[in-house]
């Protein structure tokens, strides 16, 4: 564990480390974590002086923050709950996190069913939806179209190094959705029986780049090329604001045992002297899919071409964005 000083409460510096390890995982699921973090580290804070308890709230922020680069839900998330910071002593801070960040996380669950129910209009009985990684956004849309009755069917991708495919795959059983799993090489190949391609988003661009799990954008160029359309489900917190002035998203990367373990590395390498010293594996965890090959992005505020994303980006963020942790 970051030696994080002694002013964040031991609760946040556990949900950091989750996030870190992906023990937390998922955009949203990260945004909501780390809003109720802040308000743990404000009702645990043992601060005795309103400058104190604000300190300690931004300290939290910041190690929340640092955990995980890509998915920008988790600065909005803590962007907003420290916007609402306001009271002379220290109570009256502390019920004010705590009321934000309660509000915060009854919007993102809002967010998600109603942007579930937009998703769920754009599918038809008997359709056949391919999906990329786990992502609660796109699995909202499904689970509102079961809901309505339409009978669908999935072809999930089991989605390299972490098989998060196989989340997907057991949510929709849940759902009674029937399910084939297949290998991420296998996508084209069938693709010939989707109707739609159906992933999430952990950051949207001002020019409606879609940034999401690795694997996403050769999907979508597939899909492109057999005709298939590609829905992004994406509440609006994963709009990436700094996108507007020119900053560009920093693509994690992670660590290469997730693609090749010490077991597949020692087979590799098996009694040959010095072959070991050549043999890297890289593992970026997202890559970025150029808005002409998505055909919409689906939000809690209806749905949008891609190319039209930075207009509703405005609207909610405005044109500035301060990092409350660093001030
Ligand atoms: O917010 P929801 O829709 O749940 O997930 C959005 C995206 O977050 C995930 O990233 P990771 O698994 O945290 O690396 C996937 O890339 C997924 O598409």
């Amino acid at each position: 564990m970051d030696d994080r000083g002694h002013d964040v409460a031991p609760a946040v510096e556990t949900t950091a480390d989750e996030i870190a390890a992906m023990e937390i995982r998922g955009a949203a699921t990260i945004a909501d974590a780390a809003a109720e973090a802040l308000a743990i580290q404000a009702q645990r804070s043992d601060a005795d002086r309103p400058d104190a308890f604000e300190r300690q709230l931004r300290a939290a922020a910041k190690a929340l923050y640092e955990t995980r680069p890509t998915a920008v839900s988790l600065p909005n998330a803590l962007r907003y709950v420290l916007a609402g910071m306001d009271g002379e002593t220290v109570a009256k801070l502390r019920a004010s996190i705590v009321d934000r960040a309660g509000e915060f996380r009854r919007d993102l669950d809002r967010a998600q069913s109603k942007l579930g129910s937009v998703g769920a209009n754009r599918l038809r009985d008997g359709d056949v939806v391919m999906t990329h990684c786990h992502s609660t956004d796109a699995l909202a849309c499904l689970e509102a179209a079961v809901e309505d009755g339409t009978e669908i069917e999935a072809i999930v991708k089991e989605t390299r190094p972490r098989m998060q495919g196989h989340i997907t795959a057991g949510q929709l059983r849940e759902w009674g959705v029937p399910v084939t799993v297949i290998v991420d090489g296998a996508a084209r190949r069938y693709l010939d029986r989707a109707d739609h391609v159906l992933v999430g988003a952990d950051s949207i661009a001002a020019d409606g780049s879609v940034i999401n799990k690795i694997g996403t954008s050769g999907l979508a160029v597939l899909a492109r090329e057999r005709g298939v359309p590609v829905t992004v489900a994406a509440q609006t917190i994963k709009l990436h604001p700094d996108t507007m002035t020119g900053h560009t998203v920093e693509i994690e990367r992670r660590d290469e045992r997730e693609v090749l373990d010490e077991e597949a590395r020692a087979a590799i390498t098996d009694g040959v002297d010095g072959v070991d010293d050549g043999l890297t594996a890289e593992n970026p965890a997202f890559d970025v899919t150029p808005p002409r090959y998505v055909d919409a992005i689906v939000t809690e505020h209806g749905q949008f071409p891609p190319e039209t994303i930075v207009t509703l980006m405005r609207e909610l963020f405005g044109e500035t964005v301060d990092e409350p942790w660093e001030l």
